[in-house]
Formats: C-alpha cells, sequence, structure tokens
C-alpha cells in the first residue's frame, strides 16, 4: 500500500447525462511507468486529471499519493505532482521568458521563497533545461517557441518541483517526426532512470511508447479494456478492441508500431 502512488476503485465520473468513464479500477506503484493509450474520447484525459487531483470522481474514491480525494487538500497534493498538458501550455503566458516558466513551477510549491534561494532555483530550471536539450531558449519569449520546444520546457518545468508522481499528457502531440522522436529517447531516458518519479503518459499511438515503459492502461468508451504489465497487455487482440479496428502490432526492439490489417 505505501509503494501506491494511484489507487482507483469503482471510479466514474459524470457530466450531466453522459459517463466520462465507468468503473476504474487501476492503481499505480512507485517504481512503475505507465502508458494509457485509446481513441478519442476514451476517458484518457479524465483519469489523468483523476490522477493529477483535478477533478474528483462522482462514484468511487480515488487515492493519490496515499491522499484520498475528496478529504484532503488538494491545494497541499498538487504541487507534488508534475503535470504537464497543452491545457498547460496554452495557460503560459506568452510573453513569460522560457526560464520564468520552469521556475515559476517551484516557487508555487513553496509560495514563499526566500531571496538567496533565487540563484539556486534558477541553476535548477537552468540544468533541467539542458538536460531537455533547450538550454539556448532560456532567455526566448515562450510565445515564441515552436510546438516541440515547448513541450520539452514543459517537462522541465513538471520536473522542477522535484515531484513525486509525472503526469503527461499527449506530451508527443503536433510534433514532427524528429521531435516525436527526440522526445520519446529523452521520456526514455527518464522512465529508465531508478530515480526518476512514477510516470504516466496519456497517448494515441503505440509508436510513441518510450521504451522503459512498464505497464498499459487500455480505455475505451470510458472504460478499462486491459491492463497490466506492457508485453501482456499490448496484443493485438486487445488493440484492436481498443480502436475498433483489425489491427495489425509489430515489435522492434523495445518500440511498437501498428497498422490496420489490409
Ligand atoms: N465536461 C464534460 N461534459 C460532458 N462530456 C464531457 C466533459 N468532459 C469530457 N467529456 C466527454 O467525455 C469523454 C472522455 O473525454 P476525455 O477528454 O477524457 O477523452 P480522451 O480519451 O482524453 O480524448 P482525446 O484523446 O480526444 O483527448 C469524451 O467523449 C468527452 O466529450
Amino acid at each position: 500500500m505505501d509503494d501506491l502512488v494511484i489507487r482507483m476503485d469503482g471510479v466514474s465520473v459524470r457530466r450531466a447525462e453522459s459517463a466520462l468513464v465507468t468503473d476504474v479500477n487501476w492503481s499505480v506503484e512507485l517504481d512503475e511507468r505507465w502508458v494509457v493509450l485509446g481513441p478519442n474520447g476514451a476517458g484518457k484525459t479524465t483519469v489523468l486529471k483523476l490522477a493529477g487531483a483535478e477533478l474528483y470522481p462522482t462514484t468511487g474514491t480515488v487515492d493519490v499519493l496515499g491522499e484520498r480525494l475528496g478529504s484532503t487538500n488538494v491545494f497541499e497534493l498538487r504541487p507534488r505532482i508534475g503535470f504537464c498538458s497543452a491545457a498547460m501550455a496554452a495557460r503560459m503566458p506568452e510573453d513569460e521568458l522560457v526560464r520564468d516558466a520552469v521556475v515559476s513551477a517551484g516557487y508555487a510549491v513553496v509560495g514563499r521563497w526566500r531571496e538567496e534561494y533565487e540563484d539556486m532555483d534558477t541553476e535548477r530550471a537552468e540544468e533541467l533545461l539542458e538536460a531537455m536539450g533547450v538550454a539556448e531558449l532560456s532567455g526566448r519569449a515562450f510565445g515564441t517557441l515552436s510546438e516541440g520546444e515547448r513541450k520539452r520546457v514543459l517537462l522541465a518545468r513538471a520536473l522542477m518541483t522535484d515531484p513525486e508522481m509525472l503526469l503527461l499528457d499527449e506530451p508527443a502531440a503536433g510534433l514532427d517526426l524528429g521531435g516525436r522522436e527526440d522526445l520519446v529517447a529523452r521520456l526514455s531516458k527518464l522512465a529508465l532512470d531508478p530515480d526518476a518519479p512514477a510516470m504516466t503518459l496519456v497517448t494515441h499511438h503505440v509508436e510513441e511508447i518510450p521504451p522503459g515503459f512498464t505497464h498499459a492502461l487500455l480505455l475505451r468508451e470510458g472504460g478499462v479494456v486491459a491492463k497490466g504489465l506492457l508485453d501482456d497487455v499490448l496484443t493485438e487482440d486487445n488493440l484492436s478492441k481498443t480502436f475498433d479496428q483489425d489491427l495489425e502490432l509489430r515489435r522492434n526492439g523495445d518500440r511498437y508500431f501498428a497498422q490496420r490489417r489490409r
């Protein structure tokens, strides 16, 4: 139980007449790296928002980092979670300097940083930008960055607080082939680092699963199709059910590729 970073029991989320997710049972341990896979509208973002304490379940229980949603202060919980999404990118002011976009994540955590910590903080932000291969963008305005550059800066921001859990919503969406491959490699390095936080990555594409990811949750129409170890779960049968297509799945080393069977 101690090592559980996410635990969902019988979770449903409803809005008016529609069910966003229904009866989701899912748990994530500290050393696991999960990919949440499914078609548009399957409920992936809803599940990620629950895990990020950004949304409450209508029924069922959600425990995040040992805290039960509904009976904990989410404003204390959220800083322990690194969240990376297109919605977060959209909230970033266009004229925010890249280094400030990263550092500000740390300020939100502590609230009142003393002056002498400022240099240390900026140093950490610069180090994270360096690790993401975008150190030279530090003084640029966020609004001037390309999609791929934004994704890498947001990843650095998500890591700034040294979170206990990292949640990534379609981090490779909108990237060109080179950008996707670069990001997959960086995420793979992170996934293989035993000191990295627990990670959950939402995607539509098996090609975007970074080597080092260990588990998969397959969603369709708000329900769980399959979950468990990546090797057990990522089968042609499960993938075809998830995407409602007759799919052929290939594996090349530690990467996956899928296409419709002719
Ligand atoms: N506030 C809301 N009211 C009604 N329906 C909603 C609401 N928010 C989401 N939905 C619906 O719930 C379903 C699941 O949405 P969600 O964003 O979790 O899916 P997703 O798998 O992340 O999709 P995508 O891959 O397209 O981003 C969708 O059909 C969506 O239209």
